[in-house]
């Protein structure tokens, strides 16, 4: 019988099922970060079990790292002990840690790819939601809770309940100016933020073909933004290409097998899936959000819509979301100011992101009003900038980087955005104080987020 990538997959990781109930799945990969972490690891030494496969667990700290002077003890009480604890704990249970200036350090699902950590076919979680990035290797990702790592470090495996699947196929080729941000953003928008709630996603068509690692990292990292579990693509030589010779990846002999293995896994011609959606890649222009969650978007020539569904409980919550941003239905939001932009997060924090970024702004200057936060994903990303001579582009155009982790993505450091100040963001949520209490988020791709910071206003990055 013809298969989805995602059945050959979870099939392949079955260690048992139990009749008319979950699966008990079999983890390869588990990656462990500060904040989902400190209970799990209590909860083992309360029963007092080791850690069953430390070999398969990777820590490192992001959430709550300053990006300044991360050489120096973090000042703050609260994201200090739970980097330390993180620290602790790896040392406790025999877990490889990619700790503070740690030349592999930086946002978890940054470095799982790069350094080869992450890979097809393989089942992977982390206690975080958009651990779905790493679908875009071919690999079956998501997020788990802290019980459930508590799980996965004692037993390596998972119960799991076999969810939904559904594909997205992206048709035709993108316009220029267009990049997988604006896909991920037109695609939740038209999904809703509920609309692949219980289905595990794979990404296909021409245009999701086309695309980079880097580029599929950030859809697959969004994925989870229309509720769905996880987001996947199924790996191709696009794939091979970025994970061979990468630190972790099989060498040799062991490559060509691996290799062998990967070549079976994208989903066989006839195989069926619970639900097809198809949308055109011309339809795509650059996207912004206008609302308090990531399906409020448009295009960006577009004007505010009208609340949609009509109900009264999703107008008022459209009212209020509107009335938070301080924008107003009918609108354009072309030309309005903008106090801050952060390029950086999970979704848009890789060299790729930044050589868009630097691409566009090369040559000319950051707008005096617009305070401009650029973190890098990691520090590979931060020494790849600097190889490739992007960081004296953004020098000279009035920008500074700083150090790599989560950063204003979520505030959990002292990257707040001020209350009322506008941000152009390439993160991938924009809930009400998000980025700081009382912070207004147009979440966008690096190239909207580049033209905000040279004109000081929402601007379309194709007319400059
Ligand atoms: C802190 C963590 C649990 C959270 C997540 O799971 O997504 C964070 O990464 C986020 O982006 O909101
Ligand atoms: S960068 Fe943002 S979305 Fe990604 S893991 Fe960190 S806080 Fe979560």
């Amino acid at each position: 019988m013809p298969k989805t990538l995602f059945d050959k997959i979870w099939d392949a990781h079955v260690v048992s099922h139990i009749p008319d109930g979950p699966d008990l799945l079999y983890i390869d990969r588990h990656y462990c970060h500060e904040v989902t972490s400190p209970q799990a690891f209590d909860g083992l030494r309360r029963r007092g079990i080791k850690v069953m496969r430390p070999e398969r667990t990777v820590c490192s700290p992001d959430h709550n790292i300053p990006t300044r002077h991360q050489d120096l003890p973090i000042t703050d009480p609260v994201s200090r002990n739970q980097v330390d604890t993180l620290v602790r704990n790896a040392s406790e249970f025999g877990l490889t840690l990619f700790g503070l200036m740690h030349p592999k350090n930086g946002i978890t699902h940054v470095i799982g790819p790069e350094n080869g950590l992450t890979l097809p076919g393989q089942t992977l979680v982390c206690g975080d939601s958009h651990t779905s990035t790493h679908g875009a290797l071919g690999a079956l990702a998501f997020g788990i809770g802290t019980s459930e790592v508590e799980m996965v470090l004692a037993s390596q495996c998972i119960i799991q309940t076999k969810p939904l699947k559904m594909r997205i196929t992206v048709d035709g080729k993108l316009s220029s100016g267009v990049t997988a941000k604006d896909i991920a953003l037109y695609i939740i928008a038209r999904m809703t933020t509920g609309g692949a709630t219980g289905y595990f996603v794979e990404y296909a068509g021409e245009a999701i073909r086309s695309l980079s690692m880097e580029e599929r990292m950030t859809l697959c990292n969004m994925s989870i933004e229309m509720g769905a579990r996880g987001g996947m693509i199924a790996p191709d030589e696009t794939t091979f290409a970025y994970v061979k010779g990468r630190e972790f990846a099989p060498k040799g002999e062991e490559w060509d097998k691996a290799l062998a293995y990967w070549r079976t896994l994208p989903t066989d011609d006839g195989a069926v899936f619970d639900s097809e959606i198809h949308f055109n890649a011309a339809d795509i222009e650059p996207r912004i959000t206008f609302g308090t969650n990531p399906g409020m978007g448009i295009g960006i020539t577009e004007r505010i819509p009208a609340p949609q569904p009509e109900d009264e409980q999703g107008r008022i919550s459209y009212d209020k979301s509107l009335s938070y941003m301080g924008f107003r239905t009918g609108e354009y939001l072309i030309g309005t100011p903008v106090d801050y932009v952060f390029l950086g997060s999970c979704t848009n924090g890789r060299i790729e992101d930044f050589r868009a970024f630097a691409g566009y702004v090369k040559g000319k200057k950051k707008a005096p009003g617009v305070t401009a936060w650029l973190v890098p994903g990691s520090w590979s990303v931060d020494r790849q900038i600097r190889e490739e001579g992007i960081d004296i582009i953004l020098e000279e155009a009035g920008f500074e980087l700083r150090q790599p982790g989560c950063s204003a993505c979520l505030a959990m450091n002292d990257d707040k955005i001020p209350a009322g100040k506008l941000a152009v963001s390439t993160s991938n949520r924009n809930f009400e104080g998000r980025q700081g209490p009382g912070a207004r988020t147009i979440l966008a791709g690096p190239l909207v987020a580049a033209a905000a910071a040279v004109t000081g206003k929402i601007t379309d990055p194709r007319t400059l």
